[in-house]
């Protein structure tokens, strides 16, 4: 298959270097010019526990590339996905499609800029990281999830999943795929919450003390798409149904606990929310991700005081207003008891 990766960073590399190690023709786009010098002098190279190769690449920067491409896998951060929508534009042919390879409900701005036919979604949840120009560390396997948005098992579907198998054998073919991102939605916002200390993940998730705090998070956005008739999915260890009203509190702590075991085998330990604010000092998507939960919530009747509460924090440590620490999820736990 011919691809276009627009975003070559820790989704976009480590996915567009396995496509090119299957045989297939993919030409990388990003922003960053040394990196694209890079992958186009020495190439792309994956490191990391799984595998570690390192594949020719053809790059460019948005303004030097050329041509059309029928698909392109769009693997920017969230909020730089209407910027590059309009970039990649003139790069799609008039038949091509987008893939959103992103966290957060980036298909539905896609499909503004492209109309719905044009999109499809893909959830993934393995970890990685940009180390340096032409290098990505590639952490941990984690689920891959592809599927047309009004659910059917089209031909360039099945064309896209099969590719995508060659990089995760696991991966999947869905007819939801917007459940699986309102619950990587959720998980997100929790991770978003580990990322006000500097705990790896699976610290953060394993301590007693706010467990009940990782729980309501979970709960507040998925009564938001609960409302919006979403069908929710399970993936790694996160069971939405281990959050919905209703479940016990050992169901909630199971789920936590599958969580934990799930992110002690990666070699990725923070999120990268995290790796945004300490080792990036860059600004986070919480915004484009966590801003819709709350502008649903609004829009469907479902109040998200933890949510918006959250961004505020997390803007706080990205304009170094706060530092890292439990004392932020303390603050984060007074909503909670605010409501109660
Ligand atoms: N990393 C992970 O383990 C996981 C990430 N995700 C999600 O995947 C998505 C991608 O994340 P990730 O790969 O980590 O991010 P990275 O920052 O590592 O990669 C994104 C790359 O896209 C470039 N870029 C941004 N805007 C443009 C543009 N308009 N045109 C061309 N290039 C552009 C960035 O450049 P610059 O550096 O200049 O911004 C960067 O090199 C996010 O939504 C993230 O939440 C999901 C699961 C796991
Ligand atoms: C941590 C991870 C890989 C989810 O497991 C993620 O989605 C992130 O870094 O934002």
């Amino acid at each position: 298959m011919r691809l276009l990766v627009w975003g070559a960073g820790a989704i976009g590399g480590t996915i567009g270097a396995h496509l090119v190690k299957a045989g297939h023709s993919v030409t990388f786009v990003d922003r960053a010019a040394e990196h694209v010098d890079a992958m186009n002098k020495g190439g792309l190279r994956i490191e990391g526990p799984i595998t570690e190769f390192t594949v020719p690449a053809v790059a460019a920067t948005p303004e030097r590339l050329e041509g059309q491409w029928d698909r392109v896998l769009l693997c920017t951060k969230a909020q730089d996905t209407g910027g590059a929508a309009v970039a990649l534009a003139p790069h799609l042919s008039d038949g091509g499609c987008v893939v959103s390879v992103q966290n957060g409900l980036n298909p539905l701005t896609l499909a503004e800029h492209f109309g719905q036919e044009r999109v499809l979604g893909s959830f993934v949840n393995f970890g990685a990281d940009y180390l340096s120009p032409g290098v990505i560390h590639y952490g941990g396997r984690g689920a891959v999830v592809l599927g047309e948005l009004g659910g059917e098992t089209s031909d360039r579907a099945r064309e896209l999943y099969a590719s995508f198998q060659q990089f995760e054998p696991g991966a999947v073919l869905t007819p939801n795929i917007l459940g699986y991102l309102w619950s990587k939605l959720a998980y997100g916002a929790q991770l978003f919450a580990t990322a006000l200390t500097n705990d790896g993940i699976a610290d953060a998730l394993a301590r007693p003390e706010y467990r009940a705090l990782y729980s309501e998070i979970a709960r507040e956005v998925l009564r938001v798409a609960t409302v919006g008739g979403i069908r929710l999915e399970s993936f790694n260890g996160f069971d939405p149904t281990a959050f919905l009203p209703g479940a016990s509190e050992e169901t909630s702590q199971r789920s936590l606990d599958d969580m934990v075991a799930f992110n002690r085998r990666s070699a990725k330990t923070h999120s990268g929310i995290w790796r945004d604010l300490a080792v990036r000092k860059r600004r986070t998507e919480a915004d484009a991700q966590l801003g819709p939960i709350v502008a649903f919530g609004e829009r469907w009747g479902v109040p998200t005081p933890l949510t918006a509460r959250l961004i505020e924090l997390v803007h706080d440590l990205e304009e170094g207003r706060r530092d890292f620490g439990s004392a932020n999820l303390d603050e984060l736990r007074a909503v909670m008891a605010v409501r109660a």
